[in-house]
């Protein structure tokens, strides 16, 4: 990295205005319940971040913080440089949102709401392709207070994603909808992203749309941020296991104990025996395996599975 980077970077942890989002040692007590414990988070602009993290690990304190609708207890919190308190209502219109306890005028149609915010946001070009990409076309008569969990989670989408929004702030966006709905959301996601380059906390329970929609993930628990990076990173940072599961006769299972390292357990679950190692060992074990089916004439129906990012998340959260 440069001595201008450098330089740049450090300016930029240091100044709040540089970040589109800037979470500094923030902490959250409930009554005696620490719901946030001394979080940093910088968002960059342009840049839209994952939080995934176990029930009650503070992802919805995190964001409802952000949006203004809870106060720190300590520590600092700033979008585009100001206190979520003090933005104006122009900027914080630029703020798409879609909150699990956040409703929906139910009184109207959804055609009504989405001409309403076409008025509202007279410069965006694109209402029909949006509602036709969260597949509202066909529910415009239809009241709000009648749509389905999903379908009302479409329209909050539709909601958070129209207009000139500058910052998304989205709490489990998709957890009501079923997966081709929200592939759809994510297709639609990564399209305004591409055109609008805005920047994003999406709190989810699904690895793969952390991993498809975010530049960066952070696991969160108890209230502490426990490890951040893209998925690659995360991968990297945590050495986890690959396992080795095969099916096999006890006298082979026995065989092949007497050469397996101490630190590669070989357990059995069900039918199938599992062998857990590092990277390092796999090459190794998988051709021992092998061998012993080719020199025996058994099918030992072997299967061998690398780590993925949620074996990072499990043993992260665990630890
Ligand atoms: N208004 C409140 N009053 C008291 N305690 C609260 C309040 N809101 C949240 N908590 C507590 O703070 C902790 C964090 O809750 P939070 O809703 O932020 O978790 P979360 O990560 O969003 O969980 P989930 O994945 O279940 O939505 C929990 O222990 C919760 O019980």
């Amino acid at each position: 990295m440069s001595r201008l980077n450098m330089h740049m970077n450090h300016v930029a942890n240091h100044r709040p205005e540089f970040h589109a989002v800037a979470f500094t040692d923030v902490s959250k007590l409930y009554g005696d319940k620490i719901a946030l414990d001394r979080v940093t988070v910088h968002i960059a602009h342009g840049e839209v971040i994952g939080l995934l993290g176990p029930n009650g690990a503070g992802k919805t304190t995190l964001l409802e913080i952000l949006e203004g609708l809870q106060e720190p207890s300590s520590g600092l919190v700033s979008i585009f440089g100001k206190r979520p308190a003090l933005l104006n209502p122009g900027e914080r219109g630029r703020i798409g949102i879609v909150f699990q306890r956040y409703a929906l005028p139910s009184e109207l149609t959804v055609g009504q709401l989405c001409d309403l915010y076409q008025h509202m946001y007279p410069a965006d070009p694109d209402k029909q392709g949006l509602i036709t990409q969260l597949g509202l076309a066909h529910l415009l008569t239809q009241q709000i207070g009648d749509l389905s969990a999903g379908q009302t989670q479409r329209l909050s989408i539709f909601a958070a994603l129209y207009g000139d929004k500058s910052l998304l702030v989205l709490d489990e966006p998709t957890s009501a909808l079923d997966v081709r709905s929200r592939r759809a959301v994510w297709d639609a996601l990564l399209l305004r992203k591409q055109q609008r380059n805005f920047s994003g906390v999406i709190a989810t329970h699904h690895m793969e749309e952390a991993m498809e929609l975010c530049d960066r993930i952070y696991f969160i628990d108890n209230g502490k941020i426990r490890m951040s990076g893209n998925a690659q990173e995360l991968l990297q940072q945590h050495a986890c296991r690959i396992s080795i599961k095969f099916t096999a006769p006890a006298w082979l299972v026995e065989e092949l104990k007497e050469s397996l390292p101490a630190d590669a357990p070989l357990t059995l679950h069900g039918q199938q025996h599992m062998i857990s190692c590092a990277s390092h060992q796999a090459a190794g074990l998988i051709g021992a395996i092998l061998l012993l089916e080719q020199t025996n004439g058994l099918r030992l129906n072997l299967v061998v599975t690398q780590p993925s990012l949620e074996d990072v998340y499990l043993s992260v959260i665990a630890n």
